[in-house]
């Protein structure tokens, strides 16, 4: 049997006291699955993305990530926690300019002991994982790995974020709109990359969009839809 990525029981937050934003009676999501999150605009996406890493702690309830209460950790622990299982990939993409892009690729491992082993145990080297993981997204000539990112096309950038997510394999990975700059063509091609690529490297996929066309591209949907009490819920 699988080993639950997420497990969520009882979850309620509120950014204020007097308005309650968040509230989840029970969400298990199995390692491996790919999961599409929708919610109209100000559901609450981002901040269960937030919940889920550990930035902000639920005002009750529990949730474990891969068998661990992230809601007891400390600030740093959760940050080494976040840093070694979680890749996030975000609609700004936030790739660092002054960087080619093996160094953006590579950059989680400066963060990540784990993920920097993981990475040169599967690839001999860090250079050699983020080079082959570019070729596996189409960016391998030799001319393009040396460009900074700023010479890249929007769709060559997105890529290079995906491939910065996957580098070292973590366990999880949290996808915030990343396509929402794109054109339907781009973004079939890129949610089909990023499928291929979790089941390859057996990572669980949370992506979170309120587009409701792209659930056909995930095995299970779940909506943030308005809860009678107040907030949202699943
Ligand atoms: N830092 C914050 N402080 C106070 N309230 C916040 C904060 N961040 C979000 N909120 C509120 O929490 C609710 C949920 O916001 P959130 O950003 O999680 O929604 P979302 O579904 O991601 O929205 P969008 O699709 O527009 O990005 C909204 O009512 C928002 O105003």
């Amino acid at each position: 049997m699988s080993q639950a990525a997420i497990e969520i029981e009882s979850l309620s937050f509120a950014w204020k006291k007097e308005a309650l934003t968040l509230q989840i009676p029970q969400l298990a999501i199995q390692s491996g699955e790919r999961v599409f999150i929708k919610g109209r605009s100000g559901s609450g996406k981002s901040t269960l993305l937030n919940l889920l890493g550990g930035m902000i702690k639920p005002d009750s309830g529990t949730i474990n990530i891969l068998g661990k209460n992230i809601g007891h950790l400390s600030s740093s622990q959760a940050d080494h926690f976040r840093a070694d299982r979680l890749g996030v990939i975000f609609q700004q993409f936030n790739l660092l300019p002054y960087l080619n892009l093996v160094e953006n690729v590579t950059l989680p491992c400066r963060f990540s002991r784990r993920r920097l082993l993981k990475a040169k145990e599967n690839y001999g080297s860090l250079e050699q994982a983020a080079i082959e993981l570019l070729a596996e997204l189409g960016l391998d000539s030799t001319e393009l790995l040396n460009r900074s990112v700023r010479e890249l096309s929007t769709g060559q950038q997105q890529r290079v974020a995906l491939a910065r997510a996957l580098i070292g394999q973590p366990n999880l990975i949290i996808a915030d709109e990343p396509t929402s700059a794109l054109d339907t063509e781009h973004r079939d091609r890129f949610i089909e990359l990023l499928s291929q690529q979790c089941e390859r490297h057996h990572s669980t996929l949370l992506f979170v969009s309120h587009d409701e066309s792209l659930k056909k591209h995930f095995s299970r949907v779940e909506v943030l839809q308005p809860n009678p009490a107040g907030g949202f819920c699943i």
